[in-house]
């Protein structure tokens, strides 16, 4: 279907808007009057810029206040109708969107709404235009859909139309399925949002925390499949208001946009998108780090051996279990320090899983970086990470190991068994948009959002997982701009014996993160252990928790640059990440090491 969005949902003047919204693929925009009056372009030179950048102008929005109003009030209604119906045909838009009216003025008379609006109409169709009336959630007299298309209904003019708008319909829990009851040639347009659910007044909800369809909690696409099933086919167009998008860069933005469209119009069942290829573990992360030595003294006190050296960059492999790191000192180290930079990803169908990335518009990155290299599909996460579709040693399909040559030495059977989980920082702007990413783009589930006090700002922290756990990356996004603390990025890894594996790490040298004894109190108050068992999490600095399946027993490295490891150990089918005890590792993360 076609794709639009408005102007309103990105950031910048309308040039940037519209160039975004076009380089990301959109078909047409919604222009907003008030990034309109706010451009110095004419609106012929508008008009131009849309045709010369390949975008239909679908809506011209909103006209205000207009209907149920006295008879003077509404003479000079129209006379501002006239006005901006003239703007429009210079501008070269056909539908004008009006919103039920919120003026104390208007008066609940819904006969009074329909012979006005059937004026306006009138007036519209003299310059080739046509109305969409679309009920406000706080509209003071219409505010749901099925109002709005009886006094449409009722005012009986071909020019005079309904808007339908998700957030408006599903805000109110209005049923959508009455959708299926309006005329489709009285349907002249749709607006779709998302958001999450919160317990606030309607319009701030609306105006403030709105975001793309797939990133909040509302059933879009089931509202959808309802407006295609009255047998709409006009443009599918996104409305939203949002204060973080307002601020984020308008070309990613406008990516993360279509990317949502395309999702939702798999949902329903529209458009050819390659099935999701679930990835089903985690082949390896990559480091890249200025200094080889901290990082490499790390890994080995966490038991991991150098078994591999790539063939033709500084990289090595280093290996404990199923549970591989890169390390990467080429040239992108002398940069941004110790960073997590790319990931593997374990995939049935590496080329798939990229086609379906590249569909959902990842940029795709060279499959090979040097002569000789295995050919490796891959594609950049939102934040820049590079994720690789890897088939370990599984013959007949390209393996990343192939660049590696073998140093000898052999991985020692230790008390890491894999990686348990992975925790990628986002940047604060793109928060939604990860987690869009990770569902739409790997297939996998989104739990729900939590929020982690830190010292220095509150963080939120989303997990996606595959069904089986084989896959988990917590996304986490901090305070705007966050210092390294806070941008941190973590590899946790999974162990049978977590005391064992901490004790053999500071046997090794390592340095695990001290936790004060008040957290240890607390949790004597809170759980039951054996004698000696919670002296010695102290001791070593083990975090402890449970759910209504198992328990959880955790522990940090120091961090170096923006990374540190963690150790786990998940038992009876513990499902969570240790939340409830972030605030205390955060709170000693941020402690001066002793
Ligand atoms: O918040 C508003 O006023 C507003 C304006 C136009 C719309 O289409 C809408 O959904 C909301
Ligand atoms: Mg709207």
């Amino acid at each position: 279907m076609r794709t639009s969005i408005a102007t309103v949902s990105l950031s910048g003047s309308l040039t940037e808007k519209l160039t975004a919204a076009a380089r990301a693929g959109f078909d047409g925009v919604e222009i907003f009057e008030n990034d309109l009056l706010a451009s110095p372009l004419t609106p012929e030179q508008i008009r131009d810029l849309c045709a010369d950048l390949g975008l239909s102008i679908d809506l011209y929005q909103p006209m205000r206040d207009m209907e149920a109003v006295p008879d003077d009030v509404f003479a000079r209604n129209l006379r501002r109708a006239e006005h901006k119906f003239r703007l429009m045909r210079r501008l070269g838009a056909d539908t004008v969107l009006v919103c039920s009216s919120v003026s104390p003025l208007a008066v609940d008379d819904d006969a009074l709404a329909a012979r006005q609006l059937r004026r306006l109409a009138e007036l519209a169709d003299g310059s080739g235009i046509r109305v969409a009336y679309e009920a406000l959630a706080w509209g003071r007299h219409v505010n749901t859909y099925d109002h709005a298309a009886r006094i449409v209904e009722a005012a009986d003019h071909p020019a005079l139309g309904t808007c339908l708008d998700s957030f408006h319909i599903l805000a109110r829990g209005s049923d959508p399925k009455g959708i299926e009851d309006i005329p489709t040639e009285k349907i002249f347009f749709l607006q779709l949002a998302d958001a999450p659910l919160l317990a606030m007044d309607v319009l701030q909800w609306s105006r403030h925390y709105r975001c793309f369809p797939g990133q909040g909690a509302l059933d879009v696409a089931g509202l959808l499949r309802h407006v295609l099933n009255a047998g709409y086919t006009g443009p599918l167009s996104l409305e939203v208001f949002n204060d973080v998008f307002r601020q984020a860069e308008a070309g990613p933005a406008a990516v993360d946009a279509l990317r949502s469209l395309i999702t939702l119009q798999e949902a329903v069942g529209v458009g050819e998108l390659p099935a999701p290829v679930v990835p089903t573990g985690i082949a390896f992360a990559e480091l890249v780090t200025p200094d080889v030595e901290p990082a490499a003294a790390l890994l080995h006190a966490l038991g991991f051996t150098r078994t591999g050296r790539h063939r033709g960059k500084p990289v090595d492999l280093w290996e404990q279990g199923q549970a591989r790191v890169l390390l990467n000192t080429g040239p992108a180290a002398r940069r941004d320090g110790t960073v997590l930079a790319a990931v593997g990803l374990e995939t049935p169908d590496p080329v798939r899983a990229a086609r379906r990335a590249e569909a959902l518009l990842a940029p795709v990155l060279p499959r090979r970086r040097a002569t000789g290299d295995v050919l490796l599909d891959a594609v950049a996460a939102p934040d820049g990470t590079e994720l690789f579709f890897c088939a370990t040693g599984r013959p007949g399909l390209p393996d990343w190991k192939g660049d590696f040559a073998p140093t000898g030495e052999q991985a020692v059977d230790s008390d890491v068994r894999g990686v348990d989980h992975l925790a990628l920082t986002q940047p604060w702007h793109q928060f939604d948009e990860a987690v869009l990413f990770h569902r739409g783009v790997l297939g996998l589930d989104v739990q729900e959002s939590v929020d982690v006090a830190d010292p220095y700002g509150l963080l939120r922290s989303r997990a996606v997982s595959t069904p089986d756990g084989a896959v988990r990356i917590a996304l986490g996004v901090g305070p705007a701009p966050g210092d390294d603390h806070e941008r941190a990025q973590h590899i946790a890894l999974a162990t049978d014996d977590v005391v064992a594996a901490a004790r053999r790490f500071r046997a090794a040298g390592g340095q695990l993160l001290a936790v004060p004894g008040n957290y240890y109190d607390d949790l004597a108050a809170r759980f039951t252990f054996g004698p000696g068992e919670l002296e010695m999490y102290q001791e070593l600095g083990i975090l402890y928790d449970r759910d209504a399946h198992g328990a959880f027993r955790h522990c940090y490295t120091r961090t170096l640059g923006r990374v540190f490891f963690e150790l786990v150990q998940r038992d009876d089918g513990y499902r969570g990440y240790g939340a409830q005890n972030a605030p205390v590792r955060l709170a000693a993360q941020h402690a001066p090491a002793g």
